[in-house]
């Protein structure tokens, strides 16, 4: 994986040059190109998404007058800075916060993903390495997203750090998605393992990030505004990365400094509604009896600045100017999508077949307006408040070559199985299925659904990518899809298929903005779309059954 991420920057050095396409054989060419160029577009948006950059735009010292400046606002720095940090992206921010304001930097505690420095180091990223005599003291955990022991440490280190500041002092608070995992510290008598079995059982049923983090925060000393209150009188400034769809400060790794506006009946409601509350532990029902009766009722956090320096959105709008210099043109559909993952890819299923109609040369399949029509209730079911659906099928109808519709968010899967997946690969499996269903007529299609932090649910996979070709293929392997989806048992169907060669590898990637979604559509005897083919063998990175390379793509 470490040899995977070294390969990125030479793809995204290999220059642009065209590849005619059309002759025997085209459509099989066209459509590895689509492969290798959505895999390149997929490392290249993770790419535009890293800490540093990001921070680098957020903050500002006058080194001169001690002045740090975040966004429009002034703080004076006299050695009475301190730092602390928890997500998956909290390791590059924590490096370059030191980069820039390393001599005033007193102290610092962070709480990051296990194997992230090993995996940073091997990636040559020194970048998103501390110093080697930092200040910023490190505790990895939450192996698999979950709390563990080793992150209960790190919360309260962090939390005995916060609670140790005056009024003189400023604490930056370093956040990203993962937070909540890397960050907890159950009000007693609520176990680690209580809270851990709790989070697992709402994840597993499908509950929101906002459901399950209204939980977290009613069972947690530092959630919903709890880090705040114990750094206050220090003032506060969070610096977030956000992954939740729209960027909801109040959710993002549960909160730390952000006031909770929930109380118990909104607990009590979640619970019902994924039927665990009847089988609550007795020390969950204690403690949220006791915050029922708080008579201070919620944190207040005027004393802290809460910013998002990095998002989905900013990812998308990246990989949108990327696949416009690759030759397409391209769209961002959405940087919200989410729901159900069933029902999502029914979305991108039927939106294929939209745009590959309008793709199709005259004689081809032709538009049907009962799939368009299905297309647009089908959106509207998804109900994302940002969607540019009409702009983007504006954009097909009006295309003369490639297209690349591109999407991001988190949609959620509700575990039936006990098998090996993630939501990334479980949604290109289902894309993949319903583009099966129906041929496309002359165009290739290619659906890559990826996490970009490199970690798609429980495995070491970032996502995978499809074409319509799939399920037939898989069948002559001998594998039915049917059955691996039944059982969420999509990682271990995509490992099996075709050597795993439809897998993202990345490795642990140092940030994470959510999940992207691109679907590229090409019409299939065309000529002129531009490769980065750098010669004759190209390196890619999906490993084979031993785990090592395998090389895909031979002219
Ligand atoms: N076998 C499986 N098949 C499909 N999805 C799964 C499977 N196992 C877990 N998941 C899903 O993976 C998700 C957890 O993934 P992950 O650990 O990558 O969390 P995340 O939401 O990306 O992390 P964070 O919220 O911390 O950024 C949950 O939505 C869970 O339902
Ligand atoms: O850590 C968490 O709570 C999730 O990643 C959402 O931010």
């Amino acid at each position: 994986m470490a040899v995977a991420l070294q390969v990125l920057p030479r793809l995204a050095r290999a220059p642009l040059r065209p590849l005619l396409w059309g002759g025997p054989g085209a459509r099989l060419a066209s459509g590895m190109a689509l492969a290798e160029q959505a895999r390149m577009l997929f490392e290249n948006t993770i790419g535009a998404v890293l800490p540093g950059p990001m921070m680098h735009r957020a903050l500002s010292l006058d080194p001169s007058s001690g002045q740090l400046k975040v966004r429009d606002r002034s703080f004076q720095l006299r050695q009475n800075l301190y730092l602390v940090g928890f997500g998956k992206a909290v390791l590059g921010m924590a490096a370059a916060a030191e980069e820039l304001l390393g001599q005033h930097l007193v102290q610092g505690v962070i709480s990051v993903p296990k194997g992230i420095r090993a995996a940073v180091e091997c990636s040559g990223k020194q970048e998103m390495l501390l110093k080697p005599h930092s200040r910023v003291q490190v505790f990895e955990g939450a192996e698999d997203n979950l709390p563990d022991r080793d992150s209960l440490r790190a919360a309260l280190a962090i939390r005995q750090l916060a609670e140790g500041l005056t009024a003189d002092d400023l604490l930056l608070v370093l956040i990203s998605g993962g937070g909540s995992a890397l960050l907890p510290a159950p009000i007693p008598p609520v176990t680690l393992e209580e809270k851990q079995t709790l989070t697992k059982l709402l994840a597993a049923r499908g509950a929101t990030i906002q459901e399950l983090n209204t939980i977290r925060k009613a069972l947690s000393q530092l959630k919903g505004g709890g880090l705040a209150q114990a750094a206050y009188p220090a003032q506060v400034v969070s610096l977030i990365l956000s992954d939740v769809v729209g960027d909801p400060v109040e959710v993002i790794a549960s909160g730390p400094t952000v006031a909770s506006v929930h109380n118990v009946q909104d607990c009590l409601h979640i619970l019902n509604r994924y039927g665990l509350r009847a089988a609550l532990p007795r020390s969950v029902k204690t403690v949220l009896a006791r915050a029922d009766s708080d008579p201070h009722g919620p944190h207040t956090c005027g004393h802290v600045l809460n910013v998002i320096i990095g998002s989905n959105a900013l990812a998308l709008a990246e990989a949108r100017r990327q696949a416009e210099a690759l030759g397409y043109r391209a769209v961002v559909l959405s940087a919200a999508m989410q729901g159900d993952v069933k029902s999502v890819a029914t979305f991108y299923g039927l939106l294929a077949r939209v745009a590959g109609a309008h793709l199709t040369p005259p004689g081809g399949a032709g538009v049907s307006v009962e799939e368009e029509e299905q297309l647009h209730e089908q959106a509207a079911a998804l109900q994302l408040p940002d969607l540019q659906l009409k702009e983007a099928l504006e954009v097909v109808k009006g295309a003369q070559g490639p297209i690349c519709l591109l999407a991001g968010g988190e949609p959620t899967v509700q575990l039936q199985g006990s098998g090996k997946g993630g939501r990334n690969q479980e949604l290109a499996l289902r894309v993949a299925t319903e583009l099966g269903q129906r041929p496309l007529g002359p165009v290739d299609v290619l659906f890559l659904s990826g996490g970009t932090d490199g970690r798609d649910g429980p495995t070491d996979a970032a996502g995978a990518w499809v074409m319509p070709e799939l399920a037939s293929q898989a069948t002559a392997e001998g594998l039915d899809v049917a059955t691996f989806l039944a059982h969420n048992d999509t990682h271990t169907f995509f490992h099996r298929f075709q050597g795993g060669a439809h897998l993202l590898y990345t490795g642990l990637t140092g940030t994470n903005v959510m999940d992207v979604h691109f679907l590229a559509l090409a019409p299939g005897c065309m000529v002129g779309l531009y490769t980065s083919h750098p010669g004759p063998l190209l390196h890619v990175h999906s490993p084979n059954h031993n785990g090592t390379m395998a090389a895909l793509f031979r002219p």
